[in-house]
């Protein structure tokens, strides 16, 4: 098709073949090419909704597109927005106005369905048929060339998107414009049941994520997330963004999941606990949303790396580690929070590296570490306990996992407990207590029977103390289990050495040297 068939259209740029459609003046124009002003003649109602800005060099130019049900983009004449080059289709694709309920409001947006043989792309991936809710920041490329910076018209609360609580319904998000055209902070408004103190940080923009920062590389992923490096645009610091699977709008049960680890994350702050700086609810298809949790970068890893790496940690190590784990434990458990899902990998690790020989270390860490702190991350399966004091959802990692959670009797923040001392047994010696490998029987009845042993050679040289402490931790009934104050209290941590115990504990002598449990280590070389 020549672009000479095109008698009413006009041509943009130099030597530029894209060319933009100018309707008839009695008809709505869906886009303007720049130099054209939205608001003149029998235009004046519409209202402009976004622009594409081209990213093709030497052919600077905005595409204007006005609130209209359905705008068309393509190679035909009769598509609203004309891009005449060989690789794009009659009708390319296009761009359909959605209202959609975010919060307390409904938002403006644009929803882009394919319809080429070529493609559209969308930050370099191929969209195929499907829809996409574009946002601030895209980067669209029709076809092999077409490219396309997307922004909506203003940073009104139009550009997609929300604050922290997207879906609370016992939130107001009130937005409101100034005069400036800049928005107010959101006020966020409680019910009588939900006057609890909220970091004051949480209070703010109605912006995309894409907006306030920039994604980088992964830092690590799970089940639910992956969790990337960001930028915040304005201030330089680094933070993490914990990026949801998308799930579809309506799942109940996923909603629920985000708003609890965003509400309980609000509520806490502590030196060893993660800290949720921002949240984020956007929309990326009609159906399906995606949510983002903007964290405190942690910059050292997971304390499960660090076992891997040494195949376990010394005495003094671990119990400086701990002292941090359970401190922040106490926190929770004192605010009617349990985690029930600490691991080494939910420790995250934050460690200030020796700058200068005399530097002092604030604990026994490597040469070359002066200091670590500890941060427990992943609140995805926390919870309130409220006065009920129990919940019974199935939760956890297996080999982590308490007993009572697996009997489904009902459970306390005594899970948080077990857990820890699975924890200290891993940190010691380097393998889990209960794992398939140690059976029979199996792991799930080595749990429910309290079924563990302190295998020789690992633990000749710990000393009983502490395994007097794991003893007390790995209690099948949670009502004889250590609390997290009965442990901080312990001898071990306060290094006393306790000679009191009748007998040296017990340690399990295996002759088949084959049938020895195998380290995290060891596994990961396999
Ligand atoms: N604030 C952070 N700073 C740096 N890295 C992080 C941060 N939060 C998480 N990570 C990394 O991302 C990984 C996955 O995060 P997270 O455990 O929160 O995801 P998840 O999908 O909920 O995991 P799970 O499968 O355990 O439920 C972590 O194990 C860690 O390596």
């Amino acid at each position: 098709m020549n672009k000479r068939e095109y008698s009413d259209t006009e041509e943009v740029g130099n030597e530029s073949t894209l060319v933009v459609k100018k309707q008839h003046l009695n008809q709505n124009l869906a886009i303007y090419p720049d130099a054209t002003d939205p608001q003149t003649d029998d235009n004046r109602n519409n209202i402009l909704l976004a622009n594409f800005m081209s990213l093709i060099p030497g052919k600077e130019q905005t595409l204007k597109i006005l609130e209209k049900s359905e705008t068309v983009i393509g190679r035909s004449r009769s598509c609203d927005i004309i891009l005449d080059e060989v690789d794009i289709s009659t009708k390319h694709c296009k761009l359909v106005l959605l209202e959609m309920p975010l919060g307390n409001e409904n938002r403006k947006l644009l929803n882009i369905i394919d319809t080429s043989r070529n493609g559209t792309y969308i930050n370099g991936n191929k969209l195929v048929k499907k829809d996409y809710v574009l946002k601030n920041g895209d980067r669209v490329i029709f076809g092999k060339k077409c490219s396309f910076l997307f922004k909506y018209a203003s940073e009104s609360p139009i550009v997609a998107v929300n604050s922290v609580h997207a879906n609370n319904d016992d939130v107001n998000l009130d937005v409101e414009n100034t005069d400036d055209g800049k928005f107010k902070k959101p006020q966020f408004g409680f019910t009588s049941s939900q006057q609890l103190k909220r970091k004051p940080q949480q209070k703010s923009k109605v912006l995309s994520v894409f907006d306030k920062y920039i994604v980088g590389k992964e830092l690590g992923s799970g089940h639910y997330a992956i969790v990337k490096e960001g930028i915040n645009k304005q201030t330089g610091k680094s933070v993490a963004i914990k990026i949801f699977h998308p799930q579809l709008n309506d799942d109940q049960k996923k909603n629920h999941q985000f708003r609890e680890e965003t509400d309980i994350l609000m509520r806490v702050q502590h030196k060893n606990i993660v800290n949720l700086l921002d949240s984020f609810v956007e929309p990326i298809s009609k159906m399906q949303i995606q949510k983002y949790l903007v964290l405190d970068k942690i910059d050292d890893g997971e304390l499960f790396d660090r076992i891997v790496r040494k195949t376990n940690l010394s005495q003094p190590e671990t119990k400086a580690l701990f002292k941090q784990i359970l401190s922040g434990l106490k926190y929770l458990h004192g605010k009617n929070i349990i985690h029930r899902d600490i691991k080494p990998e939910n420790i995250l690790l934050n460690v200030r590296r020796r700058q200068s020989p005399d530097e002092i270390q604030t604990g026994p860490w490597d040469d070359d570490e002066i200091d670590i702190q500890v941060k427990i991350a992943d609140f995805g399966l926390a919870k309130f306990t409220g006065e009920m004091q129990f919940t019974n959802t199935l939760c956890g990692t297996p080999s982590y996992v308490a007993p009572e959670i697996l009997t489904k009797q009902g459970h306390s923040s005594k899970v948080d407990v077990w857990s820890a001392g699975v924890l200290l047994y891993v940190c010691l010696c380097g393998f889990p207590p209960f794992s398939d490998q140690l059976g029979p029987p199996s792991l799930k009845d080595q749990i429910l029977q309290g079924k563990f042993a302190f295998y020789s050679p690992y633990w000749d040289d710990i000393d009983d103390t502490v395994l007097h402490l794991i003893s007390n931790l790995l209690v099948v009934n949670p009502v004889q289990r250590f609390s997290i104050e009965h442990c901080i209290n312990h001898p071990w941590f306060n290094d006393i050495r306790e000679n009191s115990f009748s007998s040296r504990m017990k340690r399990l002598q295996i002759s088949d040297k084959q049938k020895l449990p195998k380290t995290y280590s060891e596994l990961s070389k396999l």
